[in-house]
């Protein structure tokens, strides 16, 4: 897969042009020069609590919050996104990670399924741009929308006003959306989604991150996830992980979501910091093998098993 130039970065029109740079290299870092997103999904303590961190089949390293942070540092990824307080307590000792800050968050104990859930926006983008400002390197912003929630207006809201005032600072933009609330009866509804991803477009993010299509029709997942990415136009489509698999079929569904459903990267968290140190960085490195590299299934398991490297110098 080559790799793109400078030169090629599609940059929004609402980027100032005196923050044209600052985006141009913010995408570059994100996406490690190739236009594609490796997105390692570090919000869940707010998002699950600590069921995602403690408990049977997860490592006991995963309890301690730092653990993200030396995946990070350790593995190869593209961003490390995370609420604003989790990094700025870690960013000073792993400098060197791309953080995406995620703007809102709320927990699993309000808005269950049956209910219309809102997560808050929990701090202003001068908070960021602050801490940015202090040296932290900070390429983007997140966001969640639950579209169809008696609460989606206004977090289309806080969206849009972000991804304008993001982008007017040379920051890059992933909304994740994910169709909830008393109006969604099939959350994973291939059309659902592929209306997802076109909303996503329209606010005007750079990245949109989506649960997997789940068809009801026999339509393979991959094959109903290129229309959601084909409705995403310019915004690169990228999907959730969901809760810990083998390798080898997490592997195989992210190659299928890539190369069948024109996903544009991952965005993986429980598959990833649910494991051991070691063995969180040799999925990093495979994840990225295929997002960021092309490399086969067969390939990108042989780095999982720990039978050849993926080190940043392949990509
Ligand atoms: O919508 P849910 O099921 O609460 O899951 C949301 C969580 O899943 C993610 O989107 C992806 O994380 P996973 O890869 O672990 O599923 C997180 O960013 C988020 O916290």
């Amino acid at each position: 897969m080559p790799k793109i130039t400078r030169d090629q970065v599609r940059v929004p029109a609402d980027v100032m042009p005196e923050a044209r740079d600052e985006y141009i290299s913010n995408y570059m870092k994100a996406t490690r020069e190739t236009g594609r997103l490796m997105l390692f999904a570090c919000d869940q303590k707010i998002e699950h609590l600590n069921k995602d961190f403690y408990g049977e089949g997860i490592d006991i390293a995963d309890l301690d919050p730092e653990h993200l942070f030396k995946i990070g540092s350790e593995g190869v990824c593209g961003v490390l996104a995370g609420q604003r307080g989790l990094v700025a307590q870690y960013a000073a000792d792993y400098p060197e990670i791309n953080y995406l800050v995620k703007m809102n968050s709320k927990t699993n104990l309000v808005g269950t399924k049956q209910e219309d859930p809102y997560s808050p926006q929990l701090y202003d983008l001068d908070a960021v741009l602050a801490m940015k400002e202090a040296g932290v390197n900070v390429v983007g912003l997140g966001y969640t929308i639950y579209l169809g929630s008696e609460y989606e207006a206004t977090m289309m809201a806080e969206a849009g006003e972000l991804i304008a005032q993001a982008h007017a600072n040379g920051l890059i933009v992933v909304l994740w959306i994910y169709p909830r609330g008393k109006a969604v009866t099939a959350e994973k509804d291939p059309d659902l989604i592929a209306g997802a991803a076109g909303v996503a477009l329209c606010l005007g993010a750079d990245f949109v991150k989506v649960n997997p299509p789940k068809p009801e029709d026999g339509t393979p997942a991959a094959e109903a996830l290129k229309i959601a990415s084909t409705a995403a136009g310019r915004c690169g489509l990228v999907c959730a992980g969901g809760s810990t698999v083998d390798a080898e079929t997490f592997l195989t569904q992210l190659y299928d979501q890539i190369h069948v459903g024109g996903a544009c990267g991952n965005a993986t968290g429980r598959n990833i910091h649910q494991r051991s140190l070691d063995e969180a960085v040799r999925l990093t490195k495979a994840i990225s093998a295929i997002t960021l590299a092309d490399w086969t299934v067969a390939d990108a398991l042989a780095v999982f098993n720990g039978e050849r490297d993926f080190t940043l110098a392949d990509i």
